[in-house]
């Protein structure tokens, strides 16, 4: 039986792509982590996967790209999973900070200590620091595993040349490593918790890889393809309500607005979004606005909301 819906996102969307490509041009592609600038500026690629696996895919799908902070949202599943809740909640708090993804602000100024959320990189460094293992590299081949099994794909891996260049000039989350640890929030040593953090935010990915990952968010935790459950669906219910309140960092509410979906965002130009119980979603469009987000998949997912009256709310 055909579905109405996917048969107007299969004939829609190279129109869709087309027309959000040029809005790349008002944006910037990260520099700051030098690696990143060699995206090529202009790109603007998208693949979904349905609850019943079908793959749609458009623009420059293949583009392979490193997650960054996408990969906070997994690795926040990831020490649910090995702490739980009272834990986790113990060392990062749950709500939006309206400033930066890089913002040490308000580590200082309102409860000392304690990250706001844990997709601000200093809640995502904290989180780092929860998942279990012998060791740093343990707890990175324990996290590149849980991904691997949630994009149902095995030859995941990192970007070495963007995990060097992040760990050589990532001199502020560095200070801000050191800030949680004198207090008495990290567990372990800053170097080996940094480099947990920076390998999860190299991990190479492309379209279809996230569509993968958010449609398991999409159907509560279980692979509807494999029927396999992959994660509790309380802590799904924990990551969509992050990605809605702070997943496009301090653009969250306009993005609630125009969009309306539970989403996260990258440097590298990813986004990550799902339609609950129909569809996974993965972007890439390295050129990023002025909060940091990838402004032609910004557009692009407003375009789409809009004509398939997709908002939750
Ligand atoms: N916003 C992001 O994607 C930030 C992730 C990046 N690895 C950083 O720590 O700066």
């Amino acid at each position: 039986m055909t579905n109405p819906e996917i048969e107007r996102i299969k004939t829609a969307l190279p129109g869709w792509v087309e027309a959000g490509k040029p809005f790349a041009s008002e944006g910037k592609v990260a520099s700051y982590i030098p690696e990143l600038s060699k995206a090529p500026k202009e790109a603007l690629g998208i693949a979904l996967i349905s609850k019943d696996g079908e793959t749609i895919a458009a623009g420059d799908a293949d583009l392979s790209f490193t997650m960054q902070s996408i990969s906070k949202v997994f690795t926040l599943i990831l020490a649910l999973m090995d702490n739980g809740e009272e834990l986790v909640f113990s060392k990062v708090g749950m709500e939006p900070t309206g400033d930066n993804f890089n913002s040490m602000l308000k580590l200082e100024l309102v409860r000392p200590g304690i990250p706001f959320n844990p997709l601000i990189n200093a809640g995502a460094i904290t989180v780092s620091s929860l998942i279990e293992g012998a060791d740093a590299a343990d707890k990175s081949a324990r996290i590149l595993h849980f991904f691997k099994e949630l994009a149902a794909n095995d030859c995941l891996d990192y970007d070495m040349a963007v995990y060097r260049s992040e760990s050589e000039t990532g001199d502020l989350n560095r200070s801000m490593a050191y800030l949680l640890k004198d207090n008495g929030v990290l567990n372990g040593s800053v170097d080996d918790v940094l480099d947990v953090y920076f390998r999860h935010c190299s991990i190479n990915v492309r379209c279809a890889d996230l569509a993968r990952m958010a449609l398991v968010l999409a159907c509560d935790g279980t692979d509807p393809l494999t029927g396999q459950t992959l994660i509790p669906r309380r802590y799904v219910q924990i990551a969509k309500t992050f990605m809605t309140t702070c997943g496009m960092y301090n653009a969250s509410g306009e993005f609630a607005i125009q969009v309306g979906l539970p989403a996260k965002s990258g440097v590298s130009g990813g986004i990550l979004t799902l339609v609950p119980g129909r569809f996974g979603i993965g972007i890439v469009g390295p050129a990023l606005n002025a909060k940091g987000n990838s402004r032609a998949g910004v557009r692009l997912l407003e375009t789409m909301s809009q004509e398939l009256d997709w908002s939750m709310f």
